[in-house]
Parts: structure tokens; sequence; C-alpha cells
């Protein structure tokens, strides 16, 4: 039997990430696997409905908010009690808040040469709205990239050395560095949240294989597609997008990143973990993409990233990070 391996999943009670959960535990034998979620009950029914499909699975539950920097800290105290050396991180955990749709720009654009654009970025599509966190960090922010880069620093002892680990980000087709900019890191002006925490994910994957290769640390992010889950009925309602489901299955004829469900959603995820991590390329987004008739496959999209983002991003990171864990000392 192979050794045993551990892989923590945050945001695993539900799609993407409980779909990942599942896959990995049939994909990688004697797997330990924890589910990093804020909701217990949540967690816990996961943690059943995966019981239920793989008896005698080995599952532990941490309570983790990525939005709230306390939990962050606690969560990483947790996972470090139980695991001494963690295989797979996956950063999964995340929000798109929207407050409307444009439908008059949804139209214009499937009517238009922009339309496979527009249905795999959903760029101008949608009217995203923030908010401030109790630790007074934007909320998109703090919870999409702020929180993991916490857990990752705080975890650094139990990743890599001997044999490898793999930070696994899910991160999107929406991130564009024409809304990130590294002096507003967390998009404190600006209107596209989203778009500005996924791109800084990416710049993050990329700082992390700098420092952390030497230590036998791999960073790689993953854009699924677009995937109905608790994000997109946050959008529109499950029975609109059931009625739409004929017309994106159409679709699938000109864009390829329709991936619609989660098993296909988390298919590079899910292969990302049976790569050679050292063969992989820390530049490339693992892109899903699906045929006409359903079958998902995984291609690499060379990201245009500047050396200049991946330092100064980084560094900020680290700063806002020396700044919460001085906080938590004095309060202990
Ligand atoms: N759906 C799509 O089309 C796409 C999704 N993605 C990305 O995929 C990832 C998974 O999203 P998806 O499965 O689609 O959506 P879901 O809303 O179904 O899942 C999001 C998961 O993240 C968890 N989560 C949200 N906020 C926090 C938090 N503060 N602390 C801990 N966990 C949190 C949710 O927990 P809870 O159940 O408690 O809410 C849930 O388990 C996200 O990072 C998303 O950005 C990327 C591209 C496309
Ligand atoms: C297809 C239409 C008749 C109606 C749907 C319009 C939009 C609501 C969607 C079109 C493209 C979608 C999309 C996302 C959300 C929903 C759309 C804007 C994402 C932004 C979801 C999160 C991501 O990370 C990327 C997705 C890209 C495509």
């Amino acid at each position: 039997m192979s050794p045993a391996k551990v892989a923590v999943v945050t945001g695993g009670n539900s799609g993407i990430g409980l779909t990942l959960a599942e896959r990995l535990l049939t994909a990688h034998q004697n797997l330990q696997l924890c589910l990093a979620c804020r909701n217990q009950s949540r967690a816990e029914a996961a943690k059943r409905s995966l019981e239920l499909s793989h008896p005698g699975a080995k599952i532990s539950i941490v309570i983790l908010d990525t939005s709230n920097v306390n939990s962050v800290f606690q969560a990483a105290a947790k996972i470090k009690e139980k695991y001494d050396k963690i295989d797979y991180l996956f950063m999964n955990a995340g929000i798109m808040p929207v407050s409307r749709v444009h439908w008059k720009k949804v139209f214009t654009s499937i009517l238009s040469r922009d339309c496979a654009h527009a249905l795999s970025t959903g760029e101008g599509l949608l009217q995203h709205v923030d908010e401030t966190t109790s630790d007074g960090l934007k909320k998109v922010f703090a919870t999409n990239l702020f929180g993991h880069f916490i857990l990752v620093r705080e975890l650094e002892d139990c990743l890599g050395g001997d044999t490898t680990t793999q930070i696994i980000w899910t991160s999107s087709k929406s991130a564009s560095d024409k809304y990130f900019h590294v002096e507003d890191m967390q998009h404190v002006i600006g209107t596209e949240p989203y778009s500005s925490s996924k791109y800084g994910t990416d710049v993050l994957s990329v700082a992390i294989n700098e420092r952390l290769n030497k230590k036998g640390v791999y960073s790689h992010t993953v854009s699924p597609g677009l995937v109905m889950s608790g994000m997109t009925y946050g959008i529109l309602s499950d029975w609109f997008w059931t009625l739409i489901i004929p017309f994106l299955l159409l679709m699938r004829l000109i864009v390829s990143t329709l991936s619609i469900n989660t098993y296909n959603g988390s298919e590079p995820l899910v292969w990302l973990s049976k790569q050679k991590a050292e063969s992989l390329d820390p530049r490339s987004k693992y892109c899903c993409h699906v045929t006409f008739w359903g079958i998902p496959y995984v291609q690499p999209a060379k990201m245009d990233i500047s050396d200049e983002d991946v330092n100064q991003l980084y560094n900020q990171l680290e700063d806002l990070y020396l700044t919460f864990k001085e906080k938590t000392k004095q309060h202990k």
C-alpha cells in the first residue's frame, strides 16, 4: 500500500471543494482528508456524505473562516496538532458577492464577437460588491487571498522537506491584470474585487514557487471554468440555470470552458495532484476545458505576470501578516 498522504481542502463542504474531496479519496489510496470549513454542521454533513461513498475513509474537520484572521491562526494551529506533514493544500474557499446582472451587456455580448470571452470570464456582465471585515480588511481579498496566505505561512513547517507538498489554488478565468493594482492589493478603489483577488492568487502562486521550491513546496493555480455551484446559484436562481443549461451545452460548440458540473470543474485540481510537481510550469494556469460531448481535459495557459508584482505583492502580504501576528501575540 502507498504511504498515507494528507490533503487539506478549504471550502471542502460544498461545490467544487466537496466534489474534489470525493475525487481525491477515489484517486489516492490511503489518503487522510482534512475539510477546512467555516460552518460545523455543513462540514459534518459533507463528512457524512464522503463516509457513505468511501466507508472507512480518514476524514477530519477543522473550523476555518478564511475571512477572519484569528480563525485562520487557530485553524492552522489545529491542523499542525493533527498532522506533521501536509502533502496537498487545496486553497479552494472563495466568494464572489454580486448585486446584479447587467442583462443588456449579457445579450449584446452573446450576440457579438465577444461571446466566447464574455461566457468564459464573465467580464463586464456582473455588478460586484464588497464589504469590510471586523479585521478592517476588504472581504473578498481576505476570503479569497489573504486568509489563504496566512494559512501557508502558518503551516510552512509542515510543508515540503523529504517529499514534496503541492499547494493548489482554485483561481479563475476572471483573474485579470486589468483589475489588479499591486499598490491597492485589497481592491479598495475599483469595482472588480473578485477578478483582482483571483489575479492576486495567481501572482502569489508564482511568488510561493520562487521562495519555497527549494524546500520542496510547489504551487499551481487552476481555472475550473463555469460551474453550477453555490456561487452561481447566488447570482441567479437554480430554476433559471436549469432552464438555460441546454443553451450553455450548445454554446460548448464555441466556448470550451463551460464545465457546468463540479466533476468537470474539479478535473484540473485532481489532475495536478497526480502529476510530478517538479515537472509542472510554475507560471501556467491549469484550465479546465470540456469537449462538446462533455469530456473534461486540462490545458495549461501561460500567465503574463511581472516580477515586480510578484515581489511587491508577497512583501505586502507578509507585512500585513506580521502585523496581525504581532497583534495576536499581544492578546495572548
Ligand atoms: N463556480 C464557478 O463557476 C467558479 C468557481 N471558482 C472558484 O471555485 C472555488 C469554489 O467555489 P464554488 O464551489 O464554485 O462555490 P461554492 O459557493 O459552492 O463553494 C465555496 C466554498 O467556499 C466556502 N467559503 C466561502 N467563504 C468562506 C470563508 N470565509 N471561510 C471558509 N470557507 C469559505 C463555502 O463555504 P459555505 O458552504 O460555508 O458557504 C463553500 O464551501 C472558489 O474559490 C471560486 O472562486 C472559480 C471559477 C469558476
Ligand atoms: C448564459 C446567459 C443566458 C446568462 C448568464 C449570464 C451570466 C450570469 C454568466 C455568463 C458567464 C458567467 C461566468 C461567471 C458567473 C456567471 C456568468 C457571468 C463566473 C464569473 C463565475 C465565477 C468565475 O470564477 C468565473 C465565471 C466566468 C463566467
